[in-house]
C-alpha cells in the first residue's frame, strides 16, 4: 500500500496474494493519467505470482487508505474478481480489512454464477 502510484484517486491499495505451497506475493494499485490502463493492486499480486510460475492461491489479502488517508475497505472490482476466478477455486479466501476488522469472504460468495472454462 506504501509503494501505491495513485496521484488521481488518492486510493492507495495493497494487497497480497498467499499461493497454496505458501508464498506471498504483494501488489498495490497503479493508476494511468489516461485512466483506464490502472491496474488494482489485487491483479498486480496475481500477475506477479503467476509471472513466477505460481497459479494456485489458496487467499487474498486486500487493505486501503483513502484520500484522507483513512483506512478503508476496498472490496475487489469486477475485474479481479474474474481474474481471481481463472485460477482460484470456489473456497478461495478474500481477507478484507472494515474498520480495523478483519472480515473473510469466499470466491463463491463475491462472484457467485461465475463464468469457468475448462482449459484444454
Ligand atoms: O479493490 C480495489 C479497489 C480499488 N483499487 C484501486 C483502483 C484505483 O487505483 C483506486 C480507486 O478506485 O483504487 C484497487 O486497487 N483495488
Ligand atoms: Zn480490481
Amino acid at each position: 500500500m506504501e509503494n501505491s502510484y495513485s496521484p488521481y484517486s488518492g486510493f492507495q491499495v495493497g494487497a497480497a496474494v498467499l499461493t497454496k505451497e505458501g508464498s506471498i506475493f504483494k501488489g498495490t494499485n497503479i493508476e494511468n493519467a489516461a485512466y483506464s490502463p490502472t491496474i488494482c493492486a489485487e491483479r498486480v499480486a496475481i500477475a506477479k505470482a503467476v509471472s513466477e510460475g505460481h497459479k494456485e492461491f489458496a487467499a487474498i489479502a486486500v487493505t486501503a487508505k483513502n484520500s484522507e488517508g483513512e483506512e478503508v475497505m476496498a472490496s475487489p472490482c469486477g475485474v479481479c474478481r474474474q481474474v481471481m476466478s481463472e485460477f482460484c477455486q470456489d473456497d478461495f479466501q478474500i481477507f478484507l480489512e472494515e474498520k480495523g476488522e478483519i472480515k473473510e469472504y469466499s470466491l463463491a460468495q463475491i462472484l457467485p454464477l461465475r463464468f469457468v472454462k475448462e482449459v484444454l
